[in-house]
C-alpha cells in the first residue's frame, strides 16, 4: 500500500471526483473476471469500475457540446471551440494523427517508490476516466462540492470553456518495464532508452520519465487544466519530472496551413500525412497488446535565437535548404515543390548537402519517415538576459531507430547545429486507445 492510500483515508473532506465516480460504478465493470486474481485494494476497485464510468460518460455526454461561434485566426483557419475528439474505441490514441491543435502542455512523471503494479493499474484506470471527461469539456469531479470543508476534485479553471479539441495522450517509458512492477515480459519490443547521440547536450532534469502526458488543445488553459488535474489524480503514485508549455504548433496536419517555428521558417511541409503513410511509418501492427500504438520521442531543443536573428537571410535559407517566406526548396518556386538534392549551380549544390532538409529527407535516408508533431516553447529569458526559447520536438514512429538514424546524421553534420542545442530527451511507448468499458494499457495487467 502506498502512502497515497493513507492520505486518501485522511482526506475525508476531499470530493474524490473521478475516484468516487469510478468506485460508484464498479458493479458495471465490463469484465470482472479479468480482475479476479488481482488483489482488490480500494484502488483495485477503481480499476474495475473505470469501464463503468467510461460507459456512463459516453452515454451521458456523448453528444456534441453546444456549438459556439467560430473564431477566425490570423492564419485564416477558424477555431471551433466546440470540437471534441473521442477517447474510446478509435484504435489509436488521439493526439497523434489528430490535426495539431494550437497549444500543448507536455509533462513527464516518475513513479513513486513503493508503488505496486496494482497502484499503476488503478492510476491508468483513473486517468482514462478523467481524460474521457476532459476531452468532452467536462470536469473530473465537482468544482463546487456542497460541503464547505470539501476540497474540490476539479480545479475549475476550464469551467465554461468548451472542449477546444483537447486530446490527452499517455506514454509509458522504459522504466515501467524494469524490475519494479513485474511487467518486464510485457515490454514493447522496441522500447529502450535512446542511445547517446551526436551533439547531445542533455540535462537530467529535462530528460526521461516513467510516464508522459501530452495534452493539446486550441485553448492553452484547457490543455493546462487537463495536465494539472491529471497530475493531481496521480499524486501519491507519480511525481512530476519535467514539463514544457508549447504554443504555435510547429507541424502541420493534413488540412492545415504550414505553421512557422521560432526561426521564422515553415515547419511541417513534408510530414507524414496520408493514412497509408501512417500505416507504414507510425502505427504498430501485429504487436501484441501494443497493436494500434506507436512510439513517442520527445526532445527539448533550445534555439540560440539571438545569434540566429543576427544572421543573414542567405545563410538562414542555406541552413534549412528552403526559402524563408514561401518555404520553397532552394532552386524551386513553391512550398510543395519537390526538392532537387542533385541540382548544382557553379559547381555547388543548390541545396547544400549539410542543409537540414538534405540530411533529413527520406530520399537520402533509405526511405525513412517520422511524424513530427512539435510545438514552439519559451522559458522567458536566460541567466544572460537572452531569449530562452526553442522547439519542443515531439515525433511518432513505429521504430525508434528511425529517429536515431536521422538524429545521428543531423547531430553530426546539420548546419542548424550552430543555432540549436538538444537539452532534453525522452522516449515512450504509446499504447492503443481503449475500447468503451476499458482503460489505457489495461492489457498490461492481464
Ligand atoms: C531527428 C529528426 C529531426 C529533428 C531533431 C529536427 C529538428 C528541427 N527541425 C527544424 C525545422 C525544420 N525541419 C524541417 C524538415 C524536417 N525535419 C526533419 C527531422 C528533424 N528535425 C525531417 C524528417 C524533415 C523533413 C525533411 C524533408 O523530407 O524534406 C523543415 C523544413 C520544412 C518541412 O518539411 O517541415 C524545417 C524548417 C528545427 C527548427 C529543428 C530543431 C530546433
Ligand atoms: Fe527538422
Amino acid at each position: 500500500m502506498t502512502d497515497s492510500h493513507e492520505r486518501q483515508g485522511d482526506l475525508d473532506d476531499v470530493d474524490h471526483g473521478v475516484e468516487d465516480a469510478v468506485g460508484a460504478t464498479q458493479g458495471s465493470a465490463a469484465d470482472p473476471q479479468q480482475h479476479a486474481s488481482t488483489h482488490v485494494s480500494r484502488r483495485g476497485l477503481f480499476a474495475m469500475g473505470a469501464g463503468g464510468l467510461a460507459v456512463g460518460a459516453l452515454a451521458g455526454f456523448g453528444g456534441t457540446v453546444a456549438a459556439q461561434a467560430m473564431m477566425p485566426q490570423d492564419d485564416g483557419e477558424a477555431v471551433d471551440a466546440s470540437v471534441s475528439h473521442p477517447f474510446y474505441g478509435n484504435v489509436h490514441q488521439a493526439g497523434v494523427q489528430t490535426e495539431p491543435q494550437r497549444h500543448c502542455v507536455y509533462m513527464t512523471f516518475d513513479v513513486d517508490p513503493g508503488t505496486t503494479a496494482t497502484d499503476l493499474q488503478s492510476l491508468f484506470a483513473m486517468w482514462s476516466a478523467g481524460i474521457a471527461q476532459l476531452m468532452q469539456g467536462k470536469p473530473v469531479g465537482l468544482v463546487q462540492p456542497p460541503r464547505a470543508a470539501a476540497v474540490p476534485a476539479d480545479t475549475g479553471e476550464a469551467t465554461d470553456l468548451s472542449p477546444n479539441a483537447l486530446t490527452v495522450t499517455l506514454g509509458l517509458g522504459p522504466g515501467i518495464f524494469d524490475d519494479r512492477f513485474g511487467l518486464a515480459h510485457k515490454r514493447p519490443t522496441l522500447l529502450k532508452k535512446l542511445p547517446a547521440l551526436p551533439s547531445d547536450n542533455l540535462q537530467a532534469a529535462l530528460s526521461g520519465g516513467d510516464l508522459s502526458l501530452q495534452a493539446c488543445a486550441e485553448d492553452p488553459q484547457v490543455a493546462y487544466h487537463a495536465i494539472r488535474d491529471l497530475a493531481r489524480i496521480g499524486r501519491g503514485t507519480v511525481s512530476t519530472r519535467w514539463t514544457v508549455m508549447g504554443f504555435g504548433r510547429a507541424s502541420a496536419g493534413a488540412n492545415q496551413m504550414t505553421p512557422r517555428n521560432l526561426m521564422g521558417f515553415k515547419d511541417g511541409t513534408r510530414n507524414v500525412r496520408s493514412d497509408d503513410e501512417f500505416r507504414q511509418f507510425v502505427w504498430l501492427d501485429d504487436a501484441d497488446w501494443m497493436s494500434g500504438g506507436t512510439y513517442q520521442v520527445a526532445r527539448k531543443i533550445q534555439m540560440n535565437i539571438e545569434i540566429w536573428d543576427a544572421s543573414g537571410i542567405g545563410s538562414q535559407q542555406d541552413v534549412f535548404g528552403r526559402t524563408k517566406s514561401e518555404g520553397a526548396p532552394l532552386g524551386e518556386k513553391k512550398e510543395f515543390d519537390t526538392p532537387d538534392f542533385a541540382a548544382t549551380e557553379h559547381g555547388q549544390h543548390v541545396i547544400p548537402q549539410n542543409a537540414h532538409i538534405a540530411l533529413a529527407a527520406h530520399e537520402n535516408n533509405g526511405g525513412v519517415k517520422i511524424l513530427r508533431r512539435s510545438y514552439n516553447y519559451t522559458d522567458g529569458i536566460n541567466q544572460f538576459g537572452q531569449l530562452d526559447a526553442g522547439l519542443m520536438f515531439i515525433a511518432y514512429m513505429n521504430d525508434p531507430q528511425h529517429f536515431v538514424k536521422l538524429q545521428t546524421r543531423l547531430g553530426s553534420y546539420d548546419q542548424l547545429n550552430e543555432y540549436i542545442s538538444h537539452i532534453g530527451s525522452a522516449i515512450f511507448a504509446v499504447p492503443p486507445a481503449p475500447e468503451a468499458g476499458h482503460y489505457l494499457a489495461e492489457k498490461l495487467f492481464s
